[in-house]
């Protein structure tokens, strides 16, 4: 039976044909489906550089071209170009199994073969080569094809490797660029461990096992089932992340069982919720018939949640499996757990208010005790640990905390009464905040004979307070595939720092790491980073992250700083980089502009409304605080206001002469937040400031 399968580069140039010939191509692979393919006339080329090279006929115009082995039946369709684009491509190119890692690879045999004359005589020039230091049996381990070590051993310099980029196989270009940039053998290897779909490197690599190297290539080939998974696939060709998966990705994501709770971590933009999203997928379509929503996938806003249930629905629309997954953010399934048992939704206090019960708890304490200090002690102590009464908080370990307050001491016991006050009146009020509903349904389920789901899946979880921890744990039985999380401790931006096995989350021996940017260019990851200042995040398995080996292999314009003497003139900035963006053909809800303060959201809107650009949801320019900005992605981002006074924002740093050690942890989540704006640009990155900047940027 034929077997088809498609390479990921086919599908943008599938969308952007003619629907006529759309058609035609959809005709040609039904053919195959059909096992009729001996009517596509799979033709021959004339010196080919790899004699499995086939073209078929779309239309008078435009070819198909195929990888076709003598052997077996299978197809892989590469692309579709007109005619004589699609006889240079053809016999241009050469697939090999690569040797170690028994991925599919593709080279440009004949451009490196119109290279080689050049590269020799600028090596006859001097003695010195770029791969001197290493030997060719470190080569070959490396993958590095036995064809293409005469090329390799004439290269120089990184600048003619860097020209070859495009033309070698990706794999064993990346193991030489890992080599040039000085690595060790063992090093580059760990670099390219990153291509395998197993922990470890297939023990037999066949080179004619077409079908073997393609299922070890995921991010690249897909086979395809049958004729309704083919239309699937070609009715989102922009969506390739519903098909292409990162081998890390899809290893962590297509595993059949784990056995316990899996932490998967990943700098900005690595597919982590993607990889939620899969996963969610897999074990839905593996549950067995039912009619219950067994799995929860769960994140930290409502705004995230809709968007997630969003892309699911891209990536499944069998209505049966969509049925048995609840996406839910954590505050609203805490607020349903509590609602059913009270038979009516708990009342949240508002901002606002919780801030002055806080200030005027502060004042309770003669001013002694600053209101941040007082609602950290609350938040980040007691309900942290669930702490049960006066006694065990004066007693407690206060891990995470910069003051040190010794165990029952007057200032303890002064907290205590003050935050003992807020208590009672929110009760008072008869009102309660979402970490409290937390707890409480937390409690709730611990005395559940059944607990709601049998999977449960949490995006975003570096943000999650220790309560909500403690309910999605009692949301789902201990064992096998428990619990799923993504994070990314870079990104946290509130205060929680939680130690998953601490609260009895074990994700011990299976912690997982993803560190290529799909979203993002090298120039605007780079640069943001640097926001960071190299200091390390910790995250949820307690291991330090250092973002080590995250990279985008994709290049674009570098970021811009552009000051403005005052903030009036910022503001025309902003109107005329908006319009720039808009002009050249981006849509206004592919822009994003992102600010520290909700006033200056409000300042911007009206800005952009005078100037007659649309900036309301679905379809305009969205303005939103950084905070807000959270999770999502834009074509173009504008990051505003990054001016000294603003960012960091004074009102969220706790005074370096109160808490030496709090006011260090709050500067680093400022730049954090000001991380997560910047790394939300797809294409463009553009900051401005009115007056000094913003000390992150200098
Ligand atoms: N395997 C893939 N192939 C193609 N695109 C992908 C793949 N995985 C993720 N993407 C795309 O990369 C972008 C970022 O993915 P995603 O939102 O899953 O990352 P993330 O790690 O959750 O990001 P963040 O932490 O910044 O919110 C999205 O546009 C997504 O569609």
């Amino acid at each position: 039976m034929p077997r088809l399968y498609i390479d990921k580069e086919f599908l943008p140039g599938y969308a952007k044909l003619e629907k006529t010939v759309q058609r035609a191509v959809d005709k040609a692979l039904d053919m195959f489906g059909q096992h009729t393919h001996a009517g596509l006339h799979l033709e021959k080329l004339r010196n080919p550089k790899d004699q499995r090279i086939r073209t078929i006929r779309i239309t008078d115009f435009w070819r198909g071209v195929v990888l076709a082995p003598e052997q077996g039946d299978e197809y892989l369709l590469l692309t579709v170009l007109p005619h004589d684009k699609a006889n240079a491509f053809a016999t241009s190119k050469k697939f090999t199994v690569n040797q170690v890692l028994g991925v599919l690879e593709v080279r440009d045999q004949t451009a490196l073969e119109g290279f080689e004359p050049a590269l020799a005589q600028v090596a006859g020039a001097t003695a010195d080569r770029l791969f001197d230091r290493v030997n060719d049996s470190d080569l070959t381990r490396l993958g590095v094809d036995k064809e293409l070590l005469p090329i390799v051993r004439l290269l120089t310099s990184e600048d003619h490797l860097l020209a070859l980029s495009a033309l070698l196989p990706e794999p064993q270009y990346n193991a030489l660029v890992a080599l040039a940039s000085g690595m060790s053998a063992e090093e580059a290897w760990q670099e390219l461990s990153a291509y395998l779909v197993d922990a470890e490197p297939p023990e037999t690599i066949d080179q004619d096992d077409l079908a073997a190297a393609i299922e070890r290539t995921p991010d690249r080939y897909v086979s395809v089932s049958g004729p309704e998974e083919l239309a699937d696939i070609l009715a989102h060709p922009f969506a390739v992340w519903r098909v292409f998966l990162h081998p890390r990705q899809r290893r962590v994501a297509y595993r059949p069982s784990h056995r316990g709770p899996v932490l998967v971590s990943g700098g900005a933009g690595t597919g982590k919720t993607v990889t939620v999203l899969h996963r969610a997928v897999f074990l839905a379509k593996r549950l067995p018939p039912g009619d219950g929503k067994d799995i929860l996938v769960t994140t930290f806003t409502r705004g995230l949640a809709e968007s997630l249930a969003e892309q699911l629905r891209l990536l499944v629309d069998d209505e049966a499996v969509l049925a048995r997954i609840d996406v839910l953010n954590v505050d609203r399934f805490a607020n349903q757990v509590v609602s059913a048992a009270e038979g009516g939704h708990p009342d949240i206090v508002d901002q606002p208010t919780y801030t002055r019960l806080w200030q005027a708890a502060s004042r309770a304490t003669g001013g002694a005790l600053s209101a941040s200090f007082l609602q950290s002690e609350w938040e980040q102590v007691i309900l942290a640990q669930a702490l049960p009464d006066r006694d065990a908080y004066l007693g407690c370990d206060r891990p995470g905390r910069g003051r040190p307050v010794r165990t029952h001491s007057p200032t303890r016991q002064q907290a205590w009464s003050a935050i003992a006050g807020v208590l009672d009146e929110l009760r008072r009020f008869g009102q309660r905040t979402h970490w409290q509903v937390a707890e409480q349904a937390a409690e709730l389920l611990a005395k559940r004979s059944a607990p709601p789901y049998r999977h449960v899946l949490v995006d975003e979880g570096q943000d999650l307070h220790p309560t909500q921890w403690r309910l999605l744990r009692r949301a789902v039985a201990r064992g096998a595939d428990d619990m799923f999380i993504v994070s990314d401790p870079n990104q946290r931006i509130y205060a929680n720092q939680v130690s998953l096995a601490r609260l009895g989350i074990e994700v011990r021996g299976r912690s997982n790491r993803l560190t290529v940017s799909y979203r993002t260019t090298h120039e605007i990851l780079s640069w943001s980073v640097r926001m960071l200042a190299g200091l390390p995040a910790q995250g949820l398995d307690d291991a330090e992250d250092t973002l080590a080996g995250y990279h985008s292999p994709m290049h674009g314009r570098r970021p811009v700083v552009q000051p403005f003497p005052d903030r009036y003139a910022e503001q025309e900035g902003i109107v005329t980089k908006v319009r720039e963006w808009l002009d050249a053909g981006v849509e206004p809800h592919a822009v994003g502009i992102a600010v520290r303060t909700t006033a200056k959201v409000k300042e911007i809107r009206a800005a952009l409304r005078d100037a007659g650009i649309p900036n309301t949801a679905p379809s305009g320019v969205r303005v939103n605080t950084m905070h807000k900005m959270k999770g999502l992605e834009y074509r173009c981002v504008l990051v505003a206001g990054v001016d000294a006074g603003t960012v960091p924002a004074s009102a969220a740093l706790t005074p370096r002469d109160e808490d030496p050690v709090a006011h260090g942890q709050d500067l680093h989540r400022e730049r954090c937040l000001l991380f997560v704006a910047c790394t939300r640009a797809r294409d463009a990155l553009h900051l401005t400031h009115a007056g000094p900047p913003s000390p992150f940027l200098t």
